[in-house]
């Protein structure tokens, strides 16, 4: 099969119009009929009216009698009088029928005295007194639901309260998704290098389950173009929308675009997103077709795009606009001209204003997506935004979490996260969104009004002392004070064994150690300098001085796989990886906090779970840390 060499660079609004107005017409939704007790969430396929009037029978609203108005008229306080049981009063409860001949009910409350042979009245009663007329609610041949309108439990009962028990809606659009690469294993798999999990097919299953649709996985396609031509046949002839994960770029063994060109029409290969770009637009027998780029966020993010419109196009619907709020971004986000990227963020409400914090961008990262609150969208003739800008955000959590939510900028520490998680647990709905950027990024952070909390551990080499003079020399005149989280072990983290046989500090300047560093600003780097300065030795002995990386866990993963032989790190880190580890030193790990901060709620909540002994348990767990000030102000 020929290589395509060439990707297209359209917008991808283009791309969807595009695909839209060669096929829309084509393809167009279909009815069903179903059991209103089954039509939970399904759209109306055509408008709905009722079948009988509800109530259909005239009925008491209240306990009490039934009565005739015209029997009361001329009662007052001063002239009461008795109604004859069984003839003018029949006693009545809520919802029964109203007698032949009877009009008004007064209600059990407001007879006088209850006789042997009669009721006793003081007031008048007009005609219709808590009397349910017949079609007081619905009224036969009433409009109950217009079309395309998603059934609720409330229009349910409604609908069964006027005699419909069936109900025409739109059938569930049929999406294909087919895994494809010989990489690809279903997820109970063992896995062996090169493997990876098809994770793929259960997102945008569930996705299109989310928008209305019916999702079937297909079984996992190698990248054999008769085996590829065999199972998309297959799927056009029983689905509505085909669905192909992976083989969208240029690769060898990329068949997608070769594909639908082959079986049907290929539109466009290729829009300016990021991620995203190599997505194949195209229709299968008739069929809307989608090649969606393998890489996790990609994925996701063009079946937004492109696949959820026609989900629910084949329902009769139009996407729904995504809630919106502006944010200031708290780092500047670089963004090459020509794309219009898409980038995931941590959303908080900080003081007076929103905060956005940027994730990883890669596309394979789906934590990234897991731990997004919006998504920023750089538009394509911008090369991304400054710091502080204002940008708008599109939520993906519901604004009342976020407004609930921390927002700590700062070192990162495991033990955050386990904080962030015994705060849910007690009921919040927000917990800390934390951006690991350093501890000195985190005070700045502070400083511009981005943050409620720092996490920081930073030496000052002249006096030994722990973060204090920094918040003076880079916050003077704020008030903020200082809590201690926890004391926490740093290590070199080695591989398992100590291969190496590293020891001390000196080791490390060995020929052939290579050393895997964290960025400048981070604590951790502070205090490897501290130590380099204090043993005499200069960071170009150091092999990888220059190799940096953000958190500890990314330290300890460099170790793990092998790329580094050695870093600086905390010893939790080293831990949860399995690996070995050589004593360095004990540091104080404090959350600097502005006063002003102090009064909110979702604080006083934060530093109540950090007092607790249920968080300490857990902390002390993770090994590599002391608790014997966490929670203590300086
Ligand atoms: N020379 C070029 N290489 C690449 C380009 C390019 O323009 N020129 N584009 C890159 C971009 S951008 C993307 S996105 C990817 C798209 O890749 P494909 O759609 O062809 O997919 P693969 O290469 O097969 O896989 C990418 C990645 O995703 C993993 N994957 C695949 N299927 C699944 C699944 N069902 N569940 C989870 N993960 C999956 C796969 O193993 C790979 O790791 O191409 C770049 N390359
Ligand atoms: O388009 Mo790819 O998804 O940028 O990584």
């Amino acid at each position: 099969m020929e290589r395509q060499i060439y990707l297209e660079n359209t917008a991808w609004q283009e791309g969807l119009a595009l695909m839209m107005e060669k096929l829309a017409g084509r393809c167009v939704p279909r009815n069903e009929s179903l059991d209103v007790r089954l039509a939970l969430h399904r759209i109306t396929g055509a408008i709905v009216r009722a079948k009988r009037s509800s109530p259909h029978f005239a009925a008491s609203a209240m306990d009490g009698y039934a009565i005739r108005a015209k029997d009361t008229h001329g009662i007052s306080e001063r002239e009461p009088r008795w109604l004859e049981l069984g003839i003018q009063a029949v006693q009545v409860d809520t919802g029964d029928p109203i007698p032949e001949g009877m009009d008004a009910v007064v209600m059990l409350e407001d007879v006088l005295e209850l006789g042997e042979v009669g009721i006793l009245l003081q007031a008048p009663v007009v005609p219709y007194n808590h009397v349910r007329p017949v079609g007081e609610d619905i009224v036969e041949g009433e409009v109950l639901l217009p079309i395309h309108h998603r059934i609720r439990p409330q229009d349910q009962g409604a609908l069964l309260a006027a005699g419909v028990l069936e109900v025409e809606v739109r059938s569930k659009p049929r999406v294909g998704i087919m895994p494809t690469g010989d990489e690809i294993r279903s997820p109970e798999s063992t896995l062996q290098v090169g493997d990876i999990v098809d994770s793929n097919s259960t997102v945008l299953a569930s996705l299109v389950e989310e928008w209305g649709g019916s999702a079937t996985i297909w079984p996992i396609t190698p990248d054999q173009p008769e085996k590829l031509e065999e199972a998309i046949q297959k799927m056009a002839a029983s689905q509505d929308i085909l669905v192909i994960i992976a083989g969208s770029s240029q690769g060898r063994d990329d068949y997608t675009s070769q594909m639908v060109q082959k079986f049907g029409t290929l539109y466009l290969h290729g829009v300016a997103i990021k991620p995203g770009k190599p997505v194949v637009l195209g229709e299968v027998q008739g069929k809307p077709t989608f090649g969606v780029p393998g890489y996790p966020v990609s994925a996701y993010l063009t079946a937004h795009l492109f696949l959820e419109p026609w989900v629910k196009h084949l329902q009769g619907l139009s996407k729904d606009s995504q809630a919106t709020l502006d944010a200031v971004i708290s780092k500047k986000v670089f963004s090459s001209l020509g794309s219009e990227e898409f980038v995931r963020v941590k959303v908080g409400r900080v003081g007076d204003r929103w905060v956005a914090a940027p994730l990883s961008r890669g596309a394979g990262v789906t934590m990234s997506l897991v731990r997004a609150d919006g998504m920023l969208r750089v538009p394509r003739l911008q090369e991304g935004f400054h710091e502080g800008e204002t940008v708008p955000v599109e939520l993906l959590r519901p604004i009342s979490e976020l407004e609930e939510t921390l927002v700590c900028i700062g070192s990162h520490d495991l033990t955050l996260d386990v904080l962030s998680s015994h705060m849910k647990a007690k009921g919040g709905q927000g917990g800390i969104a934390s951006a690991h950027v350093g501890s000195l990024a985190g005070i700045l952070s502070l400083r511009k009004g981005e943050a409620h909390f720092a996490g920081i551990h930073l030496l000052d080499p002249e006096t030994g002392e722990y973060n204090r003079s920094y918040l003076q020399r880079f916050l003077p005149g704020r008030d903020v004070l200082l809590m201690n989280l926890v004391y926490r072990t740093q290590v070199f983290i080695v591989p398992k064994g100590n291969p190496m046989n590293i020891k001390t500090l000196a080791d490390l300047a060995k020929p052939g150690i290579r050393f895997i560093n964290r960025q400048g600003g981070s604590g951790t780097r502070v205090l490897f300098d501290y130590l380099l300065q204090k043993q005499g030795l200069t960071k170009e002995q150091i092999l990888g001085y220059e190799r940096e990386e953000f958190t500890h866990l990314a330290v300890a993963v460099a170790v793990a796989s092998g790329s580094a032989d050695v870093g600086l790190g905390i010893q939790s880190a080293a831990e949860a990886l399995g690996l070995d580890y050589v004593f360095v030193g004990e540091e104080r790990y404090d959350l600097a906090i502005p006063q002003e901060f102090m009064r909110e709620p979702r604080m006083k909540e934060m530093i109540s779970v950090i007092q607790s002994k249920a968080f300490q348990d857990d902390v002390l767990a993770l090994g590599g840390y002391d608790v014997r000030d966490t929670g203590v102000f300086y």
